[in-house]
């Protein structure tokens, strides 16, 4: 079987900032549709990590380029745009106009959060943004004022503005924060719906309760670095994890199928 083509590539990449070196990543590679998530405490460079990918953070300059998108080291934002569906937590606090959650779900053909100023919607964006709600389940939600939803049912319109230009890879950081466990349900189960339509996921989060059974690649990060990369089963261990963030940590398995993990502290 051939091995799939990388998406994105990282080779001795450094990002410094106030004087300080905040990540160094030696080597990295992501293949087209994988499923991954990025698990490490606070400060750990996660976020960095990911704005590589999204072009939000350049490295260093180095002779050999550090960084690829689709074989590319000269990759467009426009490229990177159309190929990646960003949803975060944060995001949603950045909503501060009554809008009907549609036009949030269309600002994504856009790369806005509503519509812009100049752009006056037409029928196929309009039914394409519908499309996305269906595919989150939200579409009976269209007209609702966006101020007025749920943390959870707000989230979900964020997947739909996500997936609106129809990107190969969504880009999902900590979609879970905030939520309750009813607006977790959702979001885990609208990520395995995703992931089983084809897309590849990649998920930063802090807890292993996010991973959903389609991740099985877990790569951490500790201080800058990456601790580990490898497969799930090899990654989620009392070992590894006490050792990722310092504390003495249990790692049990959970789910119907025990397909699900979570940490447990003993303090
Ligand atoms: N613009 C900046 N200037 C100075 N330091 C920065 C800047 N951006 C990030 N850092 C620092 O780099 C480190 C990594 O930050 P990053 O946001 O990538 O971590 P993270 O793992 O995503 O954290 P969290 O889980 O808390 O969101 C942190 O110590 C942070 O304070």
């Amino acid at each position: 079987m051939q091995a799939a083509e990388p998406l994105f590539e990282l080779e001795n990449a450094e990002v410094v900032r106030q004087s300080r070196m905040i990540l160094h990543v030696d080597s990295f590679s992501l293949a087209k549709g994988e499923n991954i998530a990025l698990l490490g405490p606070n400060g750990a460079g996660k976020s960095t990590f990911v704005k590589l990918i999204t072009r939000e953070v350049m490295p260093l300059y180095r002779e050999k380029p550090p960084v690829k998108f689709n074989g590319n080291p000269r990759a467009t934002l426009d490229e990177v745009k159309k190929t990646l569906g960003v949803v975060s937590s944060t995001m949603q606090s950045q909503i501060n106009v009554h809008l009907p959650a549609v036009d949030i779900v269309e600002g994504g053909l856009f790369g806005t959060l509503g519509l812009p100023r100049h752009v006056h919607p037409d029928e196929r964006s309009h039914a394409k943004a519908l499309e996305a709600m269906e595919m989150l389940g939200v579409a009976k939600l269209a007209d609702q004022d966006i101020m007025t939803m749920s943390s959870g049912q707000a989230r979900r319109v964020l997947f739909a503005r996500a997936l609106v230009h129809d990107p190969s890879t969504l880009l999902l950081d900590e979609p879970c924060t905030g939520l309750d466990p009813e607006g977790m349900y959702y979001v885990r189960s609208s990520m395995r719906d995703l992931a089983r339509a084809g897309k590849g996921i990649v998920l930063i989060t802090h807890y292993p309760e996010d991973i959903i059974p389609e991740i099985s690649r877990l790569v951490l990060i500790k201080e800058g670095k990456l601790f580990a990369d490898g497969a799930k089963e090899d990654m989620l261990t009392d070992k590894v994890m006490s050792s990722l963030f310092d504390v003495p940590l249990q790692v049990a398995k959970n789910g119907k199928n025990n397909e699900y993990y979570s940490l447990v502290s003993s303090c």
